[in-house]
């Protein structure tokens, strides 16, 4: 579990995480979303304890992380995966690490065999691809077995292979009963890994609520409803309180009533319906919309 209390870092004036408040919960996979430049890298920096908080609190399993005996044991992070020695290799820069952190270094071949880097482990890390020093990020998360396991922009370099092979990691860690909270501008992506998503912009928090519900509460999630009497159940949704267009002779289109509602009522007027569906926004939509007047840099297409 992460906790993050009035969590509020400031540079100067600006302030880069704004007076957050939630929790990540173990079990589930997290995403973190949000766009360029709204504080998400400095979240994770300031849980990592490598960055110091203008004002508020962020703990892992209930203590903040400078407090923490054993690190690497309670929580493991991939944030920059070039962020190491160049010179030495991937074995040896995890077997410094397992050293340092009183980890077994017999746990070293462990994790270069779940990240499927074995073959590599002996080059330099400088010498890596960007796909590779991935995994070897990854590794080095996964060195301690820690029950908080935070990754920033995980799938970046990764090829079609490694992108579901981080996916499949993902889920059998959040399966595991961890708490995985992981960050990415791949929404198509995130939609297939995240169970919970947690949304900012310019440091605040957007939305902290399952997939579902986002995807849910997205006005482009309609229930589409086909009947040869459209126009009388056009009016019985709107009375009960649905948004409704007709898009069609025999076609309607709801929003802000569950499909559920929208049969029910149908019934209860005596309408026969030849389709009754929901049309779900896709993550990508849901996201442009939540964002739309947070975005710091850069222009929306
Ligand atoms: N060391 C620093 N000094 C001054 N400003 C900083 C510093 N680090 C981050 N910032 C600012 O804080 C804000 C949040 O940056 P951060 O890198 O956390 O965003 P992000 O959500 O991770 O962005 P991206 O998606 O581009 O990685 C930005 O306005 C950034 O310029």
């Amino acid at each position: 579990m992460i906790s993050l209390k009035a969590l509020t870092k400031k540079y100067g004036d600006h302030a880069a995480v704004d007076d957050l408040t939630l929790e990540i919960k173990p079990g589930a996979v997290t995403g973190f979303l949000g766009p360029n430049g709204a504080g998400k890298s400095t979240t994770m920096r300031l849980i990592l304890g490598l960055d110091r908080p203008t004002s508020g609190v962020a703990l892992v399993g209930g203590v903040p992380y400078h407090r923490l005996k054993e690190p690497l044991r309670t929580v493991g992070a991939l944030l920059d995966a070039r962020a190491m020695h160049p010179g030495r290799s991937g074995r040896a820069h995890l077997r410094a690490l397992a050293r340092s952190n009183g980890i077994a270094v017999g746990r070293v071949a462990q994790v270069l065999e779940m990240v499927g880097m074995e073959p590599a482990a002996g080059k330099r890390a400088g010498a890596l691809s960007l796909g590779m020093s991935q995994r070897l990020g990854i590794a080095a998360a996964l060195l301690g077995d820690p029950e908080v396991l935070m990754f920033d922009e995980p799938v970046n370099g990764l090829d079609p292979d490694g992108v579901r092979w981080v996916r499949q990691l993902m889920r059998s860690l959040a399966d595991e009963g961890r708490t995985v909270f992981v960050s990415s501008h791949l929404m198509s992506e995130m939609q297939l890994t995240a169970d919970h998503l947690v949304v900012i912009g310019k440091g605040r928090l957007i939305m902290d609520a399952p997939l579902p519900e986002v995807i849910a509460r997205s006005s482009l999630t309609a229930v589409v409803v086909r009947t040869p009497y459209a126009g009388e159940l056009a009016v019985r949704l709107a009375a009960a309180g649905g948004e409704v267009t007709r898009t069609g002779e025999s076609e309607l289109q709801v929003t802000g009533m569950a499909v559920e509602r929208v049969g029910d009522l149908a019934h209860e007027a005596g309408v026969r319906l030849h389709e009754l569906r929901t049309r779900e926004a896709s993550l990508e939509q849901a996201y442009r919309e939540l964002t739309e007047s947070s975005v710091e840099y850069g222009v929306r297409g």
